[in-house]
C-alpha cells in the first residue's frame, strides 16, 4: 500500500491495515491517530518510537499471534501466512535441527514462562538456535528486553512489507 493512501485511510480501515504487523492494539491505534504522516521515515520513526515503549504486558499480549520457532504456523490468518514466511528456513531444517529446536523452545519456556521469539526473516536455523542458546543465558530483565527488541524487529518489517 502507498503511504498517501494509508494516510487517507478512516481510522478503522488503517487500523485494519496494520493489524498484522502486531497484536497490539494500542500501537495499532497510536500510529493510526499520528497520521498523515509526509513521509515513509516519518511512518516508521513513529511506529519505532510507539514500539520502544512496550513492556511485558504487551510482550506477553502479542506472543499470542506468533507461533513457535519451527511449528508450521496453521490457520488462513494473514499472521499466520506471515510467520509461515518469515519462518521458511525452518521447513529446511533437517529433523536433528527441528529437534533440537523443539527442546531448545521447552527449555525456554521452562525458564522465561513465554515463546521464545525472535525475527526470523533472513536467519537460518542453526543462526536462531544459536540464537536461543545464547539468550538461555540471559537473566530475566535481560531477556525480557531482547525479545521486546525481536518483537519490534518484526513489526517494523511487517510494516515494511505493508506500506512502501
Ligand atoms: N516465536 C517466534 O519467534 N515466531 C516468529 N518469529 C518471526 O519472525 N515470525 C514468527 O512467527
Amino acid at each position: 500500500m502507498e503511504l498517501a493512501a494509508f494516510n487517507q485511510l478512516s481510522a478503522d480501515e488503517a487500523q485494519a491495515a496494520i493489524r498484522h504487523c502486531v497484536a497490539i492494539p494500542h500501537w495499532q491505534q497510536s500510529l493510526v491517530a499520528a497520521r498523515p504522516f509526509d513521509t515513509l521515515d516519518a511512518l516508521r520513526a513513529t511506529a519505532n518510537a510507539l514500539a520502544r515503549q512496550w513492556q511485558r504486558p504487551e510482550l506477553e499480549a502479542a506472543l499470542s499471534a506468533h507461533p513457535r520457532i519451527g511449528e508450521r504456523a496453521n490457520g488462513a490468518d494473514k499472521e499466520a501466512a506471515l510467520s509461515r514466511g518469515e519462518q521458511s528456513a525452518m521447513q529446511q531444517a533437517d529433523s536433528a535441527l527441528q529437534q533440537a529446536m523443539q527442546q531448545g523452545n521447552q527449555a525456554y519456556e521452562t525458564r522465561f514462562g513465554r515463546v521464545f521469539l525472535i525475527r526470523a526473516k533472513g536467519r537460518s536455523g542453526e543462526q536462531m538456535l544459536a540464537e536461543l542458546e545464547r539468550r538461555l543465558q540471559n537473566s530475566d530483565p535481560a531477556e525480557q528486553q531482547e525479545a521486546l527488541d525481536q518483537l519490534r524487529e518484526i513489526t517494523l518489517l511487517r510494516l515494511k512489507e505493508t506500506i512502501q
